[in-house]
Parts: C-alpha cells; structure tokens; sequence
C-alpha cells in the first residue's frame, strides 16, 4: 500500500509536460490523466484514470515514470482485486444468490483505477476537492494517504467525515450493487474535501463487468411484491451517458436506470 502510494505521488510530481502526454477529453482512452476545478480558480484535484484487469492487456500503456510505477501499482491493483472478488462472494452469499452467481462474469470482470492527487487546502477556504456522486462499479475498494472522504448519511441527509487509520481500505457499494440487488443495497454517496495540513493522495479500485457485458437485477430479487427496478446496462452505456448532454447534475446514470 505504502509503494502504490509513493508510485502515485510521485506520478503527480512529474513535470507538467510529461503528465500531459497521458491528457484527452476522450473517456474511452485506456490511461487519462486531467485536473478539475470544483469551485475555486486553483485546480481542486488532479487525477490519473486507468483500466487494470487484464494487467497483461492494459499495463503497456500505464506511465514508465515514475519507474516504479506499473510495478508497485500492478501488485497493488492484483491484490485489491481479490479483496473484491472475495467481498463480493460473501455479499452474492448474502442476498441469497450463492457465492458463484455470475461467477465468470466477475472473474473477467473489468477493474479501473481511479488515482487522485488533491491539494492542501488554502488557508481560510473551504474547498471540495471531488464533488458529491456515486460510483459505478459494484464495488469501490479506496485507500487514502490522510483523511478527506466524507460519506452521505441518508438518514440525516448530513455529511459524515470518514476516518482513515493508515493502511485501511475503505469499501464502497457502487450503482452496480444496487441494480443487481434491487435496490436492496444502496449506492454510496461520497465526496472528498481538501484537507488542510497537507496533500493527499486517493486511490479508487472500481469493479465491474465487460465493456459490453450487461448487467442487471437478479431474477431471484424480483417478485410480485418486489417488481423489477432497474433497467439492465452495461459499462459501455454508462460511458455514453456519461459523454451524453443529458443534465447530469439533475439526473444520474443510476437514477435514468429506474423504471
Ligand atoms: O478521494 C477520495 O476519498 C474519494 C475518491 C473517489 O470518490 C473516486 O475516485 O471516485
Ligand atoms: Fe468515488
């Protein structure tokens, strides 16, 4: 955990020129690196997005620098990957499905890694390092080097601030898990604030299907009691929503998934 860190680090502190080689506005890119701005003039985040599984495929085209990069990131991204896939037995085991259901579908599952670098908050600011939303993937499994995640209570509708021990992993349900169980597991709604004693690293692993695999509620879910929904999709209708101009701040993809 302590090397994919530093790798990411020491990724941001790269010159800008050769971070920008990884830059495009194309999501469909295998390795994107950007910035955003949330609400001020100074970039709140800067991030670097890529698949991961299969690591033969997608690692020739992850950053040679820093050098350590493509292997501590490799260990980390194999390593994490089956954390998720043994969470997500134990979880499939407990909606009742067994722990094998779709079983081929999640061992050739997709895995992306979202890496953010955020800055130390300026003095007398607030700022919202990456804005509220939730993920896509079934699960999220998120390692942060200092505290910054927040996470929506939806019974208060109030923000809580998520601890964060060093070397603890933090598990996300995504959009995913939600359709799949009918909405009896509800996504997660997070955000990460700037912390202000020092910068901060974030390291988001999202598990999911196939580009073109759909997935969808499981029959065994639905009753007359419990209709259907959600409508099925895949991580490839997700991208073109995402590239879609539908008004993503008035409707999420989850939220144009319901019937
Ligand atoms: O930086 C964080 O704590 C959250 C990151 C996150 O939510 C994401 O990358 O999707
Ligand atoms: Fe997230």
């Amino acid at each position: 955990m302590d090397r994919a860190v530093e790798a990411a680090s020491d990724f941001f502190k790269l010159p800008s020129e050769t971070k920008q080689e990884f830059a495009s506005d194309d999501i469909r890119q295998p390795v994107r690196y950007g910035t955003s701005l949330t609400d001020g003039a100074r970039p709140s985040r800067a991030f670097l997005k890529h698949y991961v599984h299969p690591l033969s495929e997608w690692m020739k085209y992850w950053p040679e620098k820093p050098p350590t990069y493509r292997e501590d990131m490799g260990k980390f991204s194999a390593e994490v990957r089956r954390v998720a896939l043994q969470l997500m037995e134990a979880i499939l085991e407990g909606l009742g499905l067994g722990k094998h259901y779709q079983h081929d579908e999640f061992e050739r599952g997709l895995q992306l890694l979202q890496v953010n670098c955020y800055p130390k908050e300026p003095e007398g600011e607030s700022a919202i390092g990456l804005a509220p939303h939730s993920d896509h993937g079934f699960l999220t499994i998120l390692l942060a080097s200092c505290p910054g995640l927040e996470v929506l209570d939806r019974s208060t509708n109030t923000w809580r601030v998520v601890q964060q021990p060093r070397h603890v992993l933090h598990v996300h349900v995504g959009d995913l898990m939600e359709v799949l169980s009918n909405g009896r597991i509800k996504t997660v709604v997070h955000r990460a604030v700037l912390n202000p004693g020092e910068a901060r690293i974030s390291m988001a692993s999202i598990h999911s299907f196939v580009m073109h695999e759909k997935v969808s509620v499981a029959k065994e879910l639905v009753d007359e009691q419990d209709p259907e929904k959600y409508k099925e999709s895949s991580f490839s209708d997700f991208l073109d929503y995402v590239t879609s101009n539908v008004d993503k701040k008035r409707m999420s993809f989850l939220d144009s998934l319901r019937m």
